[in-house]
């Protein structure tokens, strides 16, 4: 559970005041999430999310992301959309942290994704590309290619502790990545964290997409590689090329791939691995004290890594050129 940054009824009343959502009747921290801390706040108003932002998110970054999820549900992209206080800011400060509301969206995620929410994940993913083309704001990828070998050195140390050997079958897949990694491929605003845990089904139908605060402006592909490695593998970790057909597919229906990024599509999708397995390792190492919080296993993305790496075309992902 992430609750990083406890709230006292006193505060949460008098951060409440300021919106137009009448009096908190009940408030619980989120039992899901590893990067920032969530409640769940019923108003009288309804149900929405309160998050204090934490590590991760740097506070010039929230004009970007709140903006974002603003201009994506104007375009009916179902997502939430920050609640506004009586004097129009979306962003506020609560026990010491920068925070938001935004609305709540109903639905669930599913654990054990079919190859129809693939499908409907490719299909909302391509709509939010699509959707964000004319979004004004940008934000360079902070987690991307250059920034993975300086994140690495940071865990390089206790690396083989967690792995034994990772040091070296890291340092060898980045030199990879880094010398090849393409650079003219369409670029756009991304999510760059459509995990399942991301995204809401009410029955077959997707119903949101959330969690919006990695976002930024980066290879279009790059999302879809993330998708692919977050939806389409077993909990045995084998891959299952049904629900990658699917993905790629319903994203297809909307947003055709072009030459290039089907191309490129098995070294993103190594990239991608890599960018979760570093992360992954980073936060193992530090899990901070005290904090209701499960580290996610980053061995689980270096098996990823090596089985993108013996991946020669994106047709063995069942996409068709
Ligand atoms: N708008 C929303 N509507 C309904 N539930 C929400 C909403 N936003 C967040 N939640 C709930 O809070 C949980 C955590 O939210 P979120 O994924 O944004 O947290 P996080 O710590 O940033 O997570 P992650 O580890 O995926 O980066 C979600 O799994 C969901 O249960
Ligand atoms: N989706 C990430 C956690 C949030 O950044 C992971 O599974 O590693």
């Amino acid at each position: 559970m992430a609750v990083y940054t406890e709230v006292s009824d006193d505060d949460l009343a008098r951060f409440i005041a300021d919106f137009d959502l009448g009096a908190v009747l009940s408030s619980k921290g989120i039992a899901e999430g590893v990067e920032n801390t969530n409640y769940l706040i019923r108003t009288e108003r309804g149900p929405f999310i309160l998050t204090l932002y934490e590590k991760r998110v740097e506070r010039r970054d929230l004009p970007f992301f709140l903006g974002l999820m603003q201009h994506l549900s104007a375009r009916g992209v179902p997502c939430p959309t920050p609640v506004e206080t009586r004097s129009g800011a979306l962003l506020s400060e609560l026990a010491g942290r920068p925070a938001a509301i935004i609305t709540f969206l109903e639905g669930m995620w599913r654990r054990r994704p079919e190859p129809y929410h693939c499908a409907e994940l490719g299909r909302a993913l391509a709509t939010m590309h699509a959707a964000s083309a004319d979004f004004g704001m940008t934000r360079p990828n902070t987690l991307g290619v250059n920034a993975w070998r300086p994140l690495f050195a940071e865990s390089a140390n206790s690396a083989g502790e967690v792995l034994p050997g990772l040091a070296e079958e890291v340092a060898h897949s980045l030199d990879r990545l880094e010398a090849n990694w393409p650079e003219d491929l369409p670029v756009g605003t991304i999510h760059a964290d459509l995990f399942p845990d991301n995204v809401f089904f009410l029955g077959r139908k997707l119903s949101g997409l959330i969690d919006f605060y990695f976002a930024c402006t980066d290879a279009l592909a790059y999302d879809v590689a993330i998708c692919l490695n977050a939806w389409c593998f077993e909990p045995d970790l084998a891959f299952n090329i049904t629900k990658a057909r699917a993905l790629l597919s319903g994203y297809s229906e909307i947003r055709p791939f072009t030459d290039a990024e089907f191309d490129a599509l098995p070294l993103l999708a190594e990239g991608a691995a890599m960018r979760f397995l570093l992360t992954r390792l980073h936060d193992w190492l530090r899990v901070p004290a005290g904090a209701l919080v499960t580290p996610k296993d980053p061995a689980e993305y270096l098996r990823r890594v090596r089985f993108h790496q013996g991946i020669t075309s994106a047709s063995d992902y069942g996409l068709d050129r």
